[in-house]
C-alpha cells in the first residue's frame, strides 16, 4: 500500500490495516517543495513508528531528479527493508542503484545486501528491457508494472477492461517468472469502482501476479480476498498431496483423483495453495483450517 511520504498522519497509522507491505512515498504523491521534508520524515518514521509486520518499502525519486542521491542515502540509514526505482528503464539503472545502496551500507557500517531492490516498470522502454531488469542484480525482489505512468508514456488512458496494459502486464510477469522475483500489478485509482476493482484483482491473480500496488487502506481486504485460498481450495490441494503420497507409495507419478489427472505440475500448484494458506494463517501446522 502506497502511503504519501509528507503526510504524517497517514504514516503514523499506515501499521494498522495489516498490509503485507507499506510503500512510503517520497516520488509522485509529494509535490517539488516538500521533497526534503517528506525525506525527513520517512527517515523519522523507519525509525520510530510501529508498522506493525509490514515489510516498509521506500520508493525513491528517480534517478534523473536532484532528491535520488539524498533519498537513498537516507533511506540506508534508515535500514528500509527494500527500496523501490520508479521508472526503471535498463539494467544498468538497477545497477546503479545497488552500487549506491552498497556505497551507502559501507559508510554507515550497514551489512552490505541487507536491502532489496523492486523496480517499477513505467514506460515502454521498460516494458521491453523488463527480462533484463529482472535479472540486474541478485537484490531484485520484485518488478511492478506502473499503469498510470505505461498508459501515459503509450499516449493512451486506462480504460475498465484493462486492454491498453494488456502487453506491458504480460511482459512484466513472464520476466518476473523467468528471473524468480515477484511481480506486482499496478495501482486502481477510482475508489468509488468496487466492482472495477474486484474485476482487476481477480484478473491479475488469475494471470499470475503475486500481489497488487493499493492507494487505500479500503482496498487491502479485498486483494486478500480475492489471493487467499479458499476452504475448498486448500481442502483440495491436500487431497491432491495425499493422493500422490499414495501413488507414489505404489511407485506411480500420477494418478486419478475425482476422474483428474494429478501429476507433478499439479501437485506443483497445490503447494503453492498451501504455502500460501499457511502464510495467510488458514492453516495451522496440521493443516486444519483455521480461517473465517
Ligand atoms: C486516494 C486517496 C486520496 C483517497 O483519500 P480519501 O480521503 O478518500 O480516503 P479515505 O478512504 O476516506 O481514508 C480513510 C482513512 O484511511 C486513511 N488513508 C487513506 N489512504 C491511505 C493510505 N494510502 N495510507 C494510509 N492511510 C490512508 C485516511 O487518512 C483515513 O484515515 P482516518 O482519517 O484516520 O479515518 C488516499 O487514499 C491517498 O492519498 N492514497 C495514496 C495516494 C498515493 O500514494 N499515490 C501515489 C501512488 S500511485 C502512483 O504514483 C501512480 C503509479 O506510479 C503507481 C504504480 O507504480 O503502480 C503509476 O504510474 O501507475
Ligand atoms: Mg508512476
Amino acid at each position: 500500500m502506497f502511503v504519501p511520504g509528507n503526510n504524517p498522519a497517514m504514516i503514523k497509522d499506515a501499521g494498522i490495516y495489516g498490509a503485507d507491505s507499506i510503500m512510503l512515498d517520497l516520488e509522485d504523491s509529494v509535490s517539488l517543495t516538500e521533497k526534503d521534508a517528506a525525506r525527513m520524515l520517512v527517515y523519522e518514521a523507519i525509525k520510530t513508528v510501529d508498522f506493525g509486520g509490514s515489510e516498509i518499502v521506500v520508493r525513491v525519486n528517480g534517478q534523473d531528479t536532484p532528491y535520488y542521491d539524498e533519498d537513498v542515502k537516507a533511506m540506508v540509514k534508515a535500514g528500509v527493508d527494500v527500496i523501490r526505482l520508479p521508472k526503471t528503464e535498463s539494467a544498468a539503472m538497477i545497477q546503479k542503484l545497488v552500487k549506491d545502496i552498497e556505497h551507502w551500507e559501507e559508510e554507515f557500517g550497514i551489512e552490505k545486501g541487507s536491502i532489496g531492490v523492486m523496480a517499477a516498470i513505467e514506460s515502454a522502454k521498460g516494458v521491453l528491457n523488463a527480462p533484463e531488469i529482472a535479472t540486474a542484480t541478485p537484490l531484485m525482489m520484485g518488478l511492478a508494472v506502473s499503469g498510470e505512468d505505461y498508459t501515459a508514456d503509450m499516449h493512451t488512458h486506462r480504460y475498465p477492461d484493462g486492454r491498453e496494459l494488456e502487453f506491458a502486464r504480460n511482459m512484466v510477469l513472464q520476466a518476473a517468472r523467468a528471473a524468480d522475483v515477484y511481480a506486482f500489478d499496478t495501482v486502481f485509482s477510482n475508489m468509488k469502482d468496487t466492482e472495477g476493482f474486484y474485476r482487476e484483482t481477480n484478473y491479475i491473480h488469475e494471470l499470475g501476479y503475486d500481489g497488487k500496488s493499493l492507494v487505500n487502506p479500503r482496498q487491502i481486504q479485498m486483494v486478500n480476498k480475492v489471493f487467499n485460498p479458499t476452504k475448498e481450495e486448500i481442502e483440495n490441494a491436500q487431497n491432491v498431496q495425499n493422493a500422490i503420497r499414495e501413488a507414489k507409495a505404489k511407485g506411480s507419478g500420477v494418478i486419478s483423483m475425482n476422474g483428474k489427472m494429478v501429476d507433478k505440475p499439479v501437485v506443483e500448484k497445490a503447494t503453492r495453495v498451501l504455502q500460501t494458506a499457511k502464510a495467510s494463517n488458514l492453516i495451522d501446522e496440521e493443516g486444519n483450517y483455521i480461517g473465517e
